[in-house]
Parts: structure tokens; C-alpha cells; sequence
């Protein structure tokens, strides 16, 4: 694509040369000839200081926010959004051809991708889906390596699935992508608000920088779906820009969408959803009022894009489930469950949802991550503390952070606590020792890496997949094939 036509609807200074590119990137190790190098600055280092090198590596152009000086250069008020908009030019606006859905928040995100997901294919449509686990392209499944992916990587997501015939996308919106405006210049059909709670304070700061990067998501928004039930979810409907606002909530009758009797099982929740002209039954086979929340933010989203109610709530109740999101691995003489509770409101939620319901012991595996928000660390082991019969503290992954100093940091709160625990380093055995101590009526719930199947230590990833090790130990005890 020449230059001039990938600048299309882009503002800037200078001259662009006659050539064609190749690629947009803002990372200089892989600009090439017919590059284009678009200079961002990060944490720890400032794009612009590698201008030059992408140029000697024959970049076509380096598009900068001040003059560099250097031979094929061209100036822009904010390089991000440059970025942002430059992809997708590249790839022909693909997004514009297709109704996207964003949901964000602390919580949640991956779980409602799939069930608006869900929803949409049961109205014949097909849906793409791009978040934590993977992307999905028709039958196609692609890794994942954001939560929410580069501009670059978006643009080209795009264009696969309209090539794939897909009319919808939904996709997760995490807060570093909102803050680095990886998701600028799109148009979403509806945005889902989730809840916030105590994540990634590391990279924001402030619970109100975290805040803002999630509410910048509504000035790109048609519809917001709004959850009525968090304080965040009410401050963002008295915040964002009028538009059409649905909410929802499970306790609230003003809310658009309410979710009435709600009843808690062990397997799932039950509750009448009620609309505007409608009551749908909905039988959800996921546990904790959580998931009655889940259930309305993605039948909220798929109401704003016309589906029928009666659709929704038919394919919520037969809804597969997540992988890895409050799974049972293995239900018998006691319960095995894989879940990706990660921050103390999760495992608190994941935790409320089942306790109820256990007629043994509720036995809680967890570990904190390293190079990840170090002050979810207490609220992650007060939240097992609360619930918990029986803890086993363990490593997440641990990243560049050395694993002992980990639950060294952990271990004097699960000590305060009064209840029982065990503490084992490596993963593996930990999930061993957990199972070891399962007596009947007990559960097991592990905390924390839901679909991963590797652990990431000290720049190297092994491979490590919870639903293997478990069904491995239930073979040797002969209680599976
Ligand atoms: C904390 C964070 O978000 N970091 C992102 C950030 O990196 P950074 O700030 O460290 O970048 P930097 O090293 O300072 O470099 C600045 C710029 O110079 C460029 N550079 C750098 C070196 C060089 O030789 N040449 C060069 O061009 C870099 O490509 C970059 O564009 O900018 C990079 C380029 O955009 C990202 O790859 C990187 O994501 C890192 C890998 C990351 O782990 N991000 C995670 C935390 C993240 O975004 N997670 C969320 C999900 C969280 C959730 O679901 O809860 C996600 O959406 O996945
Ligand atoms: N609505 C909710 N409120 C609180 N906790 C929830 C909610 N939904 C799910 N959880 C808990 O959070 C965990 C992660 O859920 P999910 O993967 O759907 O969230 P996410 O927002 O995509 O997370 P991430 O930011 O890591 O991608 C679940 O396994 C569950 O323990
Ligand atoms: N997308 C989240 C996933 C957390 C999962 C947990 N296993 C961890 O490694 O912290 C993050 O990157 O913060
Ligand atoms: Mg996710």
C-alpha cells in the first residue's frame, strides 16, 4: 500500500516519500524495508531514541511527535493514535465492516466474551472473539498474547474474520490496552462494564487512574451496559457522554435488566430476567451470584444489538460454560474445580458462590503472581482466610520475582488467620499435596490460572496444564480411566 494512501484520514507534517509499506510497527527490532516505525514511549524506554536505528534498518518512514531530523521522518500530534489508525488503513478498515462489542472491567470479561458469543451464534451469526484465552476466527483458534492485542494485531484479527464471514467481534478491553490507546479510533455497538475492584495498581497507580482508563472506553461506545450493583458501574452512568445506557443489576428494580427470584445452587444460578415487556427464565450453569451478573451483562449487550430476550436467556441456559472460569475437573466422593480467581474480589466471589453448598471441607489452593500488582497480594489470602477450611499456598506465576519472596510476603497474613494451611513452592506438587488431603463431601477449588497450561518462571515458561495434573492423579487413584 503506498504511503499517501495509508495516511489516509491521518494528520501530519513533512513530506511522505513515493514508496509502499509494508508494515506498521512501533517496535524497531522489526522494522524491515517498507517498515513503517511509529516512535511510542513505554516505561522504560522512549521509541524516538530507536528512530534511527529503524531507519538503517531500511524503514520506509519514522513517524514521530517532534522533529528528529533525520531523512524520511513525518511529525504527528500523538503517535499512539497515529498507530491505532495507520493499522487499520493497512488493513483496509476491516472493523468497519463488522459490529464490535467491548467489555471491560476487573472481572468477568473473559466469562461474558463467551456467552455474548454464545448468544449471537445461536441467532445464526458469526461471531469472532479476541481476549485472555485466545482469539477465534470461525473454527480457527489463535494464542494469545494480550489480553487485548497491538493495533497491528487487531487490525489483522479483523480482516481474518471478515474474510471468515464473521459480522460480530466481541473482545476484552484490559486497562493498560485503554490506557495505551490500543483499541483507538474504533466504534463499539455496545461496551460492557463489569465491576472494579484491586487490580493492577502497579501499572496505574491509583484505584482512579485504573478507573479513568476503564471509563475512557465509553466515549467509543453506542450503547453502554452497565452494572447497577457496583459503585464504579453507577459513578460511570453519571460520567460518560449521553448515550444509550442499559443497565443491569440483581438487586435494583430500576435497573433495565434485573435478575428477579435469584436463586443459588450448587451447579449454577436460576432467576427470572426481566426487561422492558419481558420475563425469560434463565437456568445458568455457573455457581455464585457472580454469575448471575455475568449472565446479565452479556444477554444486556446482546439486547442492545437487537437479539430476542427469549434467545438470550435460552442460550445462557444452555451455555457450555468457560474453560478453566469455575470449572469441575472432577465430581465425586469430593469435587475438583479450575478457576482463574486472581485478585481478591475474584477469589472471594469464586469462594462465596460455592461455600454454601460444600458439605465437607472447602479447600483453597492459591498463589500470588509475581510482576503483577503486589497489593492484591493480602486481600487474595484474606479472601481464602474468609472462606477456606484449609489452605494450600503455592506460586501463580512468578515471573522474574523469586517464588520464596513471593510467599514470604503472603504467608504472615495466612498466619493471623486461624485456619490451616500448607505451603509448597512448586505448582505441581502443590496441586498433589491439595488433592492428598481431599476427604468426602470435600472441595477443591485452584485458584488462579483457569486455561493457562504453562507457569511462567525467571524468563522461562513451563509447561503446566491443572486439568492434566489433576486427571493424571485421579488415574493413578484408579477414580479415573
Ligand atoms: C506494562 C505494559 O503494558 N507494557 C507494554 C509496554 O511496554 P513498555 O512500556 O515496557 O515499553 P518500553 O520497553 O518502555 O518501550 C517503549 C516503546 O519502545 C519500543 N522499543 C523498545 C526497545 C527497542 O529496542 N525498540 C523499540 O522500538 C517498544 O516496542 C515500545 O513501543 O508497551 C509494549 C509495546 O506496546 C507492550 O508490549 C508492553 O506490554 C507488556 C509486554 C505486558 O506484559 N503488558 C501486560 C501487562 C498487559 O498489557 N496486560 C493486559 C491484560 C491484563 C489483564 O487482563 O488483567 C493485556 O491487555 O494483555
Ligand atoms: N462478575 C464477576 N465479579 C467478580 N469476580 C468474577 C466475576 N466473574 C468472574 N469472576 C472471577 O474472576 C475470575 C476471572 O474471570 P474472567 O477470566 O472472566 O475475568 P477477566 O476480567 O477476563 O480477567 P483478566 O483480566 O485476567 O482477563 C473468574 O475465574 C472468577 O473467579
Ligand atoms: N491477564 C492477567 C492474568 C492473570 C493471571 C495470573 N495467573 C497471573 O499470572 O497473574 C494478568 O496478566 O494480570
Ligand atoms: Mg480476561
Amino acid at each position: 500500500m503506498e504511503l499517501q494512501q495509508l495516511f489516509e484520514g491521518v494528520p501530519y507534517e513533512g513530506e511522505l516519500p513515493a514508496a509502499d509499506a509494508a508494515l506498521v510497527t512501533i517496535d524497531s527490532r522489526r522494522a524491515k524495508p517498507g517498515a513503517v516505525f511509529v516512535c511510542t514511549r513505554g516505561s522504560s524506554a522512549d521509541g524516538h531514541s530507536f528512530a534511527a536505528a529503524a531507519l538503517e534498518s531500511g524503514a520506509a518512514l519514522v513517524v514521530t511527535d517532534h522533529r528528529l531530523g533525520l531523512a524520511r521522518e513525518v511529525v504527528v500530534a500523538d503517535t499512539r493514535r497515529a498507530y491505532a489508525l495507520l493499522c487499520h488503513n493497512y488493513f483496509g478498515n476491516p472493523a468497519r465492516s463488522l459490529k464490535l462489542v467491548a467489555v471491560t472491567g476487573t472481572n468477568g470479561k473473559t466469562t461474558i466474551t463467551y456467552l455474548l458469543k454464545q448468544i449471537l451464534e445461536k441467532t445464526g451469526c458469526r461471531c469472532g472473539l479476541i481476549g485472555t484465552i485466545r482469539s477465534e476466527v470461525g473454527d480457527m483458534e489463535i494464542p494469545a498474547k494480550f489480553t487485548t492485542p497491538e493495533a497491528w494485531d487487531l487490525a489483522a484479527l479483523f480482516s481474518r474474520m471478515v474474510n471468515a464471514g464473521c459480522s460480530h467481534v466481541v473482545l476484552e478491553a484490559s486497562s493498560q490496552a485503554l490506557d495505551q490507546l490500543r483499541l483507538y479510533g474504533l466504534q463499539f455497538e455496545a461496551g460492557i462494564f463489569t465491576n472494579l475492584t484491586q487490580d493492577h495498581l502497579d501499572y496505574h497507580g491509583t484505584m482512579e487512574n485504573y478507573y479513568l482508563a476503564k471509563r475512557s472506553l465509553f466515549s467509543q461506545t453506542k450503547t453502554a451496559v452497565l452494572n447497577l450493583d457496583d459503585p464504579y458501574g453507577r459513578r460511570l452512568m453519571d460520567e460518560i457522554p449521553a448515550q444509550r445506557v442499559i443497565t443491569y443489576s440483581t438487586a435494583l428494580d430500576r435497573a433495565d435488566l434485573v435478575a428477579k427470584n435469584l436463586e443459588l445452587h450448587a451447579g449454577g444460578v436460576r432467576f427470572e430476567m426481566v426487561g422492558e415487556g419481558f420475563i425469560r427464565r434463565v437456568k445458568f450453569p455457573m455457581p455464585g451470584s457472580y454469575s448471575a451478573h455475568n449472565a446479565l451483562a452479556a444477554a444486556g449487550a446482546a439486547v442492545a444489538l437487537g437479539v430476542d430476550p427469549a434467545v438470550a436467556a435460552d442460550a445462557l441456559t444452555r451455555s457450555p460454560g468457560v474453560r478453566g472460569r469455575c470449572e469441575v475437573l472432577y465430581s465425586g466422593r469430593f469435587t475438583v474445580i479450575c478457576d482463574f480467581a486472581h485478585t481478591g474480589d475474584g477469589i472471594e466471589k469464586v469462594l462465596a458462590g460455592l461455600a454454601p453448598f460444600v458439605q465437607g471441607r472447602l479447600v483453597v489452593l492459591f498463589g500470588c503472581a509475581g510482576e503483577r500488582d503486589a497489593r492484591k497480594r493480602q486481600p487474595m489470602a484474606l479472601a481464602a482466610l474468609r472462606y477456606g477450611d484449609l489452605i494450600v499456598l503455592t506460586s501463580d506465576n512468578p515471573r522474574g520475582e523469586d517464588p520464596y519472596h513471593i510467599l514470604a510476603d503472603v504467608e504472615p497474613t495466612l498466619k493471623t488467620g486461624g485456619k490451616p494451611y500448607l505451603v509448597e513452592v512448586e505448582r505441581r506438587r502443590a496441586i498433589r499435596l491439595a488433592l492428598e488431603q481431599l476427604r468426602e463431601g470435600d472441595v477443591l477449588v485452584l485458584c488462579g490460572k483457569g486455561h493457562e497450561d504453562y507457569q511462567a518462571i525467571d524468563g522461562v515458561t513451563i509447561y503446566l496444564d491443572e486439568h492434566r495434573i489433576v486427571a493424571d492423579w485421579l488415574r493413578e487413584q484408579g477414580l479415573a480411566e
